[in-house]
């Protein structure tokens, strides 16, 4: 635990993860301004665990994550599914596989079209390349084993705290062999991803220093630099309870926080704002602890309400994923040994990374991607199928406004509506609740090809389950709740087929279509969290379920904000770090004024 004993700052920031740490950092810029962060875990950051980066699978069920739980999902035939949500310094960012993913402009842009006039692509654009350095590798060979050829400068971080490079190396024939069959197949990415305006296969980059072959997060990028300052205050193993506010004004005014430490109750005092970045499962949680929610909820607790808001907790947004692991050639490596914990081969990855930062350590497994739209769904002829199947799940009146953005999403011919991605390894979707890896692990080297979706239509919710703040919330995120969800994802698991046959990939697996019923039976069965939930307390104009304004202050309150995923009024494509680190870096500018 770390204890700075100071109980009142300028900003009280509830949230020492992803969001609250960029913001704190860009707050203390100014060694007037003094900034209180309070994080319920502690400081992971010389954490072997975190820092390399193929060990985030086994950070997922240990202290450093809240271990939440879906309801059973009805759209999953009642199955649960594990929700994972960093707990330490550094938050989601400490334990995510570090993808480093781009949104679409027209994604972005449905923020503003959903009501938020000033947050639309061209407003987040320079805050992407703010907060990461993205690093090219220094030799030709390697950038055209990748297929490296769309770089655009205009989009390209160059002095941002998170370093980002490329996972993939000349030794691993994944790399080429999938740009190569994008290549084939004429599909190559049009663009650099983060020009908003790509589509296509190719090498993706991560959250990975390039010289030291560390996770690069929100932790030691911009909080340990920010612990140097003096007006920098970090209280850790601390969880917030409740926020206190004065409402003499007619405004709520929040003047404080109640947190335990150590079993004894303390408050801490902010003298400008009380900043909320607990993340999307437990901002909405902390502001139903706090009066801030549905009436009939709040009152169901026991809770008096300060503020009604039925908003609070909507809007829940993730993107499924599921995947078939294949078994690889023979001589194709994997990280299947090491997953097994097989202790010839830990001790060669241990040997390789200490003595050169080489080797199946220095990855997260995610190193090649592709936005796509569905095969069949193409042509003139395919569209017009696709408008068919959408206008036969038309949404209900309270859904319309979310609906019609998504809808018109999907139905842009140039925007993907699933990502597509390798992971060198197997992943044992069909053991139940384990997630991503599964808990049996077969013998074999296994290379999995996967599908992530990009604009779901179904939404769900998390609120509390009780007044007692230890206790988890209740988090329904109705996956495939609208069944287009489903009819199109599994579309997508159809044509991985297609690919996996490709030249360039087939000689890479071992020999082995599925039809489309049996496509969709098994993404019911296998389908989980790809961990990038967002939405639970939107900005959007009150009367459209709105939590926060445009410049994300609570409504009603005249000093509450929040900085988290759970503003995201529209979960953009493919992983959402990249837009949550962009948003928290333009929210500490609009708190500077
Ligand atoms: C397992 C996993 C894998 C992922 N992989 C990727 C990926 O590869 N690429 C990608 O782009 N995205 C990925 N993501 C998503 C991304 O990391 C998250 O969306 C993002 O980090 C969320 O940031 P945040 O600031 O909203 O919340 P967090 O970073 O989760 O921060 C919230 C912080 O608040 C603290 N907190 C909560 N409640 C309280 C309280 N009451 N009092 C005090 N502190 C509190 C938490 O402990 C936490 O530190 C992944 C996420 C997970 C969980």
């Amino acid at each position: 635990m770390t204890q700075d004993f100071v109980t009142v700052a300028d900003y009280i920031v509830v949230g020492g993860g992803t969001s609250g740490l960029v913001v704190a950092n860009r707050l203390t810029e100014d060694p007037n301004v003094h900034v209180l962060v309070l994080e319920a875990g502690q400081d992971t950051t010389a954490d072997p665990r975190v820092n390399i980066p193929a060990f985030w699978q086994s950070l997922i069920g240990s202290e450093v994550d809240w271990q939440y739980k879906s309801l059973p999902q009805e759209g999953l035939l009642g199955r649960s599914v594990k929700e994972p949500q960093g707990k330490g310094l550094g938050g989601s960012s400490a334990i995510n596989a570090q993808a480093w993913i781009a949104p679409s402009q027209a994604g972005i842009d449905a923020w503003a079209k959903l009501g938020n006039s000033s947050w639309n692509w061209a407003s987040l654009v320079p805050y992407y390349k703010k907060t990461h350095t993205l690093n090219i590798p220094p030799d030709q060979a390697t950038v055209d084993h990748l297929g490296i050829d769309w770089v655009n400068d205009e989009y390209r971080g160059s002095s941002g705290p998170i370093q980002v490079s490329f996972p993939g190396v000349v030794q691993n024939p994944f790399g080429k062999a999938w740009v190569d069959a994008f290549r084939g197949m004429n599909k190559a990415t049009t663009g650099d991803p983060f020009s908003g305006n790509s589509i296509g296969g190719y090498s993706n980059s991560a959250t990975i220093d390039p010289v030291n072959k560390v996770r690069s997060y929100a932790g030691t990028a911009y909080g340990l630099p920010a612990l140097q300052r003096p007006n920098f205050h970090l209280v850790t193993g601390l969880t917030v309870q409740k926020i206190l506010f004065d409402q003499a004004s007619g405004k709520a005014i929040a003047t404080g926080v109640q947190g335990t430490v150590q079993g004894e109750l303390k408050t801490f005092n902010a003298c400008k704002e009380i900043i909320i970045a607990a993340g999307a499962f437990n901002t909405p949680k902390l502001l139903e602890l706090s009066g801030i929610g549905n009436r009939d909820l709040l009152t169901k607790y026991g809770i008096p309400t300060i503020i009604e808001n039925s908003g609070v907790g909507e809007n829940m947004q993730d993107h499924l994923a599921s995947g078939i692991s294949f078994e690889v050639a023979d001589g194709a490596m994997t990280g299947d040994s090491l997953l097994r914990q097989e202790p010839e081969a830990l001790q060669m990855a241990q040997q390789l990374y200490a003595e050169y930062k080489a080797g199946t350590f220095t990855s997260g497994g995610i190193q090649s991607h592709a936005f796509m739209v569905v095969p069949e769904f193409e042509v003139a002829e395919g569209q017009r199928r696709q408008s068919e199947l959408i206008a036969k799940h038309p949404p209900k009146p309270e859904d319309a406004d979310h609906y019609n953005i998504v809808r018109s999403l999907i139905e842009n011919p140039n925007e993907a509506s699933a990502a597509w991605i390798v992971f060198q390894a197997q992943s044992s979707l069909h053991d139940k609740d384990r997630g991503f890896m599964g808990g049996q692990l077969l013998p074999g080297n296994h290379a999995s090809l996967g599908v992530l979706q990009c604009h779901p239509f179904s939404r769900g919710s998390s609120h509390i389950s009780s007044a007692d703040a230890s206790a988890a919330p209740e988090i329904n995120p109705r996956y495939f709740s609208n069944p287009i969800d489903l009819e199109i994802m599994a579309r997508h698991m159809q044509a991985l087929e297609a690919l996996r046959n490709t030249t360039e990939l087939a000689c890479l697996f071992k020999p082995g279509g599925k039809h489309l019923e049996v496509a969709k039976k098994y993404l019911i069965d296998t389908a989980g969290t790809s961990y990038h939930t967002c939405g639970t307390a939107a900005m959007l104009p009150k009367d459209k379920g709105g939590v926060v304004d445009e410049k994300l202050m609570v409504y009603g309150t005249g000093n509450l904000r929040i900085v988290d995923a759970s503003i995201f009024p529209v979960i953009p494509r493919g992983n959402i770090q990249s837009t949550v680190y962009a948003v928290a870096e333009r929210a500490a500018d609009i708190i500077k004024g």
